[in-house]
Parts: structure tokens; C-alpha cells; sequence
């Protein structure tokens, strides 16, 4: 299919990167199970699905404080609320994932034949993403604005493809794409011209391209955004009440916020990050969501451990084999994140991870218990941030064996790193072009109900149609 026939095109990335994900999609190992246009064919799939936005809204229900049924009852009473504020009728549907007790999926209608308008205005990349995924702009995102736009305006928005366009223009003709219809809350001056940084939601998207609620403001303790592989990570680290978990990676807090909810608040979650800022919103994640057995701390993980095995300080670094379980969320090269339309990564910068990784992959194993669990996850499509971690892991430390994950709802390891096929097994690769069909502009302009009788059943495209993630799962004897 070619790349006109789809609402976007396809990823862009440097050449270079380009060529080396076109090397790990295509290595030896792959070579041999499959033949080469199979292989170049799911690489161009990938490389499509990763533009667009998933096909569901996740989101994680807090089953320490109500019942999945009560909060699903509430949420969709709190977005039909939303509905009737706003311009558009559209049937909100909600279902409970067939097997994450805490998930519900919100299926996302789009992309949507949207008319563009003359009244033009330009968001940065991560905004545009998020508009993608049912955000309205908030007035930080906003790079270029028609000359007098006023409040009520109502206006284009389009996302800054390449972050070419400064802020402040008055148009913008660069590399860009149309992201749906919305009215603008503030005006030009109140955008641009303020002494105070502006806050707050500069444009109220009324037509997106792509229609999912906003979670702006809804629920907020007993509702949380986040990507349906994230989830699967928190139960297949499988806390229990008591214990005590630490979170190496832990900012903004998602993981480390559902680790003490599967835990009824019984324990202690340790959660670090290196970033001072971003410790502070895992403590506002935590408190929005009441959760009390989170403690944050500003550290750099690979400096967690200390030699003193008798020190016991409340914070870190902590002695050897101070934790039941030991979550590594890792930072990476994030090149499974959706929707995403261009990558600005170097080729250094993505082989720059490896090494790290590995650094906060020792920290790890060294504060796992004997008998412990050690989960390692990263939202990045690789081998070498992944399986050929992985097969450097069971080399270097004897002691770690990989274990059956649950749930299991992604699919295995990809071939490449000389892993046996039972190891393959253990670890689940969350792979979106493996059911990426892509559609001709016709029908993806048809305004398509996610009931369409000929696509597999929804949960099936749920767990399909995610962002690019991987986990892997590891017993220390
Ligand atoms: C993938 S994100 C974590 C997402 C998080 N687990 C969640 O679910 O919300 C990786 C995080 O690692 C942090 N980080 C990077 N290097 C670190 C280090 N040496 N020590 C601690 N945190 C680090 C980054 O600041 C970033 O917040």
C-alpha cells in the first residue's frame, strides 16, 4: 500500500536511523523464518502504525477505592455530562478489558472526515500527538496563531511536524498536519503576549480528527490515563500486600501508582527518578489517586545500592537485597511511542541507552532478594534496548532465570538476539504492525464503527493495536 493511501504519512526518521531499524527488522535470524518481503513489509507496517494514534483510549479504574463496574457506571455518566458542554453527539462506548480486572477501553472513532478551515493555527509535535489521543491544546503547546484570533474563533489546528515553526508566528508553511477543528479560548495577546507563562486550554477541540474523549478533570482519583502495556507491566511485576517494591524509574508515577493500588496500600512502593521536577508529579499522581504507601525520592538509580549492607536509612541508597520486587521501567529510545510522526533521535542517541540500561540492570539485580522478582520494560522497538538485553542479562548473571508473564496478551520476543525459542516465550513484545492493516483514504474516511464485522473482535484489536512495548520477567534464585 502505498504511503498516499494513509491519513499520515509514514514515520519520519533520519536516515541513518532509518537504515538500522531497517537492520533489526530485517536481521539474519528473522531472515531465516521468514522471506524478505514479509519482513520489509511488516518494517513499512511498522513504520505506518506508528504515526497513527492507537485505536483505543486505556484506562487504568482505581480498584482500591470502587468497583470496575461503579467506575465505569460513573465515568460514562461523567462523559456524557461532558457531551452535552460541547458541540458534538457521538454514542460513548466503554467495556472492561476480558482479562485486566482495572482496564476499561474506550474505543477511538477516526480518523474523521473533518473539513479544514481558513483560520490556521500550529501546535508543537507532543501536543498534536495529544490532540490525537482526545486532548483539547493547552495555551503552552501553541506555536502560531492567525494575526487577530480573538476568543470564539473557531480554527484549523495543525501539528508542527518537524519543530520548525517559532513560537509566536503568525502562519507557519512547513512540514505540518491537520489534526481536526476547535475554538479558541483565548486570544492572540492573552497567548503571546502575557508577562506570567499562560495556562490552561488555549483551543477546545470541537471536530478532532480523531474523536476520544478529553480525561481532562474527569475522576480524577479513580481514573488514570495510560497505555494498556503499562498496565500488563503492573501485574505482571505481581505485588502483594506487605511487601516492599522498588520502582526504579518512576516518574510521572504511573506504574509506581498502580503497584500500590494492586497492593490495597499494604507495604511500601519506593519510587525514584533522577529529575526533581518530575519526582514531584509522581507524589501529585499518588495523592490524586490516594495512595499512601508511595515514597519518592529524587536519585540516580544506578547509584541506589550502597556498600554498607548494615545501613538503613529511610531513603536511598539502600543495602543489597533490600527489596521483594524490583520494577526497571527503563529510559529509552521510546520508538514505540504513538502516535508519533517524526522522530528528531540521532543514531548515537539511541545507541547511547544500551549502556545505561545495563548500569540500572546491575543496580537492580543487586537489591532483589534471592527469591525476588526484577521486571524490565521499556516503550521502544529495538533489539538492543530489548531482547539483546535480555540475552546479556542471563549471561552476566546466573542467578536470573525468566519466567511465564500474566497476563500474556502481547506477543513473544523478536528473533535477532540468539535467545533459545522457549526464552522467546517468556518475554511478550507488544508489536502493533503485526496486526497493522492499513486501509485505503476511502475507508479510512468512512467514519468506521470499531463493531466493522470483518476486523477481529475488540479486545483482540486492543491488545494489538497498542503503542510498540516490551517486558520481560525475571526470578532471582
Ligand atoms: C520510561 S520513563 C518512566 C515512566 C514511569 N515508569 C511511568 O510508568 O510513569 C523513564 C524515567 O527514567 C528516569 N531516569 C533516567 N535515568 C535515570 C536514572 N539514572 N535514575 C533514575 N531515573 C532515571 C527519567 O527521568 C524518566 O522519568
Amino acid at each position: 500500500m502505498s504511503d498516499d493511501m494513509s491519513i499520515f504519512p509514514k514515520i519520519a526518521l533520519k536516515p541513518e536511523v532509518y537504515d538500522y531499524l531497517r537492520g533489526v527488522f530485517t536481521n539474519k535470524e528473522i531472515l531465516a523464518a521468514v522471506d524478505q518481503g514479509e519482513a520489509e513489509k511488516r518494517f513499512q507496517g511498522l513504520l505506518s502504525c506508528l504515526s497513527h494514534p492507537p485505536a483505543f483510549t486505556c484506562v487504568r479504574v482505581s480498584t482500591h477505592l470502587a468497583s470496575l463496574e461503579e467506575i465505569q457506571h460513573r465515568l460514562k455518566e461523567e462523559l456524557k455530562q461532558q457531551q452535552k458542554c460541547g458541540s458534538e453527539d457521538f454514542s460513548i462506548t466503554i467495556f472492561p478489558h476480558p482479562h485486566i480486572p482495572d482496564v476499561l477501553l474506550l474505543p477511538v472513532m477516526g480518523p474523521r472526515p473533518v473539513v479544514q478551515l481558513s483560520a490556521e493555527v500550529i501546535v508543537g509535535a507532543q501536543c498534536g500527538s495529544a490532540v490525537l489521543r482526545g486532548a483539547h491544546v493547552f495555551a503552552p503547546g501553541l506555536l502560531a496563531t492567525p494575526k487577530f484570533m480573538k476568543k470564539g474563533d473557531v480554527v484549523s489546528v495543525f501539528s508542527d511536524l518537524e519543530g520548525k515553526c517559532t513560537r509566536g508566528n503568525k502562519d507557519f508553511q512547513g512540514k505540518r498536519v491537520f489534526v481536526g477543528n476547535g475554538v479558541s479560548e483565548m486570544g492572540r495577546v492573552d497567548i503571546f503576549c502575557s508577562d506570567k507563562p499562560v495556562k490552561g486550554v488555549g483551543i477546545r477541540m470541537v471536530e478532532p480528527l480523531y474523536q476520544s474523549p478529553s480525561f481532562d478533570g474527569i475522576l480524577p482519583s479513580l481514573v488514570f490515563l495510560q497505555n494498556l502495556p503499562s498496565v500488563v507491566v503492573g501485574h505482571v511485576l505481581g505485588p502483594l500486600p506487605g511487601e516492599r517494591i522498588l520502582d526504579m524509574c518512576a516518574a510521572p508515577g504511573g506504574k509506581t501508582c498502580h503497584i500500590a493500588s494492586l497492593m490495597g496500600g499494604q507495604g511500601e512502593v519506593v519510587a525514584l527518578d533522577k529529575i526533581r521536577g518530575k519526582v514531584e508529579r509522581i507524589c501529585q499522581n499518588a495523592k490524586a489517586l490516594h495512595l499512601d504507601s508511595i515514597k519518592a525520592y529524587c536519585f540516580n538509580s544506578v547509584k541506589a545500592v550502597c556498600s554498607d549492607s548494615r545501613q538503613d536509612t529511610e531513603g536511598p541508597p539502600y543495602p543489597p537485597e533490600s527489596f521483594d520486587r524490583v520494577l526497571l521501567d527503563a529510559p529509552c529510545s521510546s520508538l514505540g511511542q504513538r502516535p508519533n510522526m517524526a522522530s528528531t533521535g540521532s543514531l548515537k542517541e539511541i545507541c547511547s541507552y544500551p549502556p545505561l540500561q545495563r548500569k540500572l540492570f546491575h543496580t537492580a539485580v543487586q537489591l532483589l532478594r534471592p527469591g525476588g522478582v526484577l521486571v524490565y520494560s521499556t516503550c521502544t522497538v529495538t533489539l538492543s534496548e530489548n531482547e539483546e538485553l535480555v540475552a546479556w542479562a542471563l549471561n552476566t548473571f546466573p542467578c536470573l532465570s525468566l519466567q511465564p508473564q500474566d497476563p500474556h496478551i502481547g506477543a513473544e520476543g523478536m528473533l535477532g538476539a540468539g535467545l533459545s525459542p522457549e526464552n522467546l516465550r517468556l518475554l511478550q513484545r507488544f508489536s502493533p504492525e503485526l496486526g497493522w492493516v492499513q486501509e485505503t483514504e476511502e475507508e479510512e474516511f468512512s467514519a468506521k464503527q470499531p463493531e466493522s464485522q470483518s476486523k477481529p473482535p475488540l479486545s483482540q484489536r486492543a491488545n494489538e493495536d497498542t503503542i510498540g512495548f516490551f517486558i520481560a520477567k525475571f526470578l532471582k534464585r
